[in-house]
């Protein structure tokens, strides 16, 4: 998988304030990349850089190949940036809009008008064609603000803070939104500090804090490196006592317990080492006679890791 965004040593101050600090970052191509951070953190301030609204005060970054610093009209070209705000002049109806963005953006008048339907319908505003902006709903705004940053059909989409303030349906039509985007091939960097509005829809995060990031990769190897030990379901057939027994005192096997009352039987063993420990576990308990109908690990969700990685910076732990 390719790179498509790549930051080195990214650093930006505010007079004493260090709002980046070395950032390096990776965004693979194809990405859904949640960028989490709790308020402050640099999220704002990375997507700026990004798009070419704010210059690093020392490293670089690239976009598509392309230098943040040194070639900024390249990087314009390859990306489509939705702030956090919605800044529009009033009376505007929705084409209206799009069009202006698209004249800015220097797209010939005579292939604008279904440049426009097309992007309408596909953020499924066509009926709002019409429609003043300023009446539309938050999560309407939020989508016109989405076609807008199609119209130069860029590769790659940086969107700060879209889901902050939608209700729980306007979210569920942005994410099916970012499924569609994310099949037509853009790679879609989304920053957050929500974990949950993430959790479904990204592949990849990078955790941020106090201008450092903290964390960054695919959400399962995240997962799974954060975590000191996973815990496996087992369910069971046969008796979840004998399998207690089989298990107990295996290397890596940390604790295991069947639990009361639960059907089917079931038992949870709770796992330190890799791939190749958890398999021959299993190995372990079929030899034994366990007949076993499930076998599965728990997976813990972002927002635990989140907590974990944080508090770790916050109380001097390393990263
Ligand atoms: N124009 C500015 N002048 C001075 N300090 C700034 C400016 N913009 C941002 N900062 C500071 O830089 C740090 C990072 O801010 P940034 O807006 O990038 O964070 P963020 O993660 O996007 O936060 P939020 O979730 O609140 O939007 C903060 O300490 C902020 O106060």
């Amino acid at each position: 998988m390719s790179i498509i965004v790549e930051t080195k040593d990214l650093t930006r101050r505010y007079g004493n304030n260090i709002a980046l600090d070395h950032l390096n970052l990776q965004i693979p191509q194809g990405a859904v990349y949640g960028f989490i951070g709790p308020n402050g953190a640099g999220k704002t301030t990375t997507m700026r850089i990004l798009t070419t609204l704010l210059l690093p005060s020392a490293g670089e970054a690239w976009v598509a190949g392309h230098a943040v610093v040194k070639d900024r009209l390249a990087v314009r070209r390859s990306v489509g940036f939705m702030p956090d705000f919605f800044g529009v002049y009033d009376a505007m109806k929705a084409w209206e809009y799009l069009d202006f963005f698209a004249a800015a953006y220097e797209i010939a008048p005579a292939r604008r008008p279904k440049l426009i339907d097309d992007l309408l319908a596909l953020v499924d505003l066509s009926h709002k064609r019409d429609a003043d902006v300023m009446g539309l709903s938050r999560g309407m705004k939020q989508r016109l603000s989405l076609a807008r940053t199609m119209l130069h059909d860029p590769a790659l989409l940086i969107l700060d803070e879209p889901a902050s303030g939608l209700d729980p349906r306007a979210r569920v039509e942005l994410r099916e939104l970012l499924k569609e985007l994310r099949s037509m091939g853009k790679t879609i960097m989304i920053s957050s500090h929500i974990l949950t509005e993430l959790a479904e829809m990204c592949t990849h995060i990078g955790i941020i804090e106090r201008g450092k990031l903290l964390a960054s990769g695919d959400v399962e190897t995240i997962m799974r490196s954060l975590q000191p030990h996973r815990t496996y379901t087992v369910h069971l057939l046969s008796d979840p006592a004998a399998a207690v027994e089989t298990v107990r005192g295996l290397p890596h096997v940390l604790e295991v317990r069947a639990l009361p009352d639960a059907t089917p039987p079931q038992i949870e063993i709770d796992v330190e080492g890799d791939d190749q420990m958890v398999s021959e576990l299993l190995t372990r308990l079929i030899q034994a006679g366990t007949q076993v109908t499930h076998f599965a690990g728990q997976v813990s969700n972002l927002e635990e890791i989140f907590m974990r990685v944080t508090e770790g910076s916050a109380y001097g732990g390393t990263n």
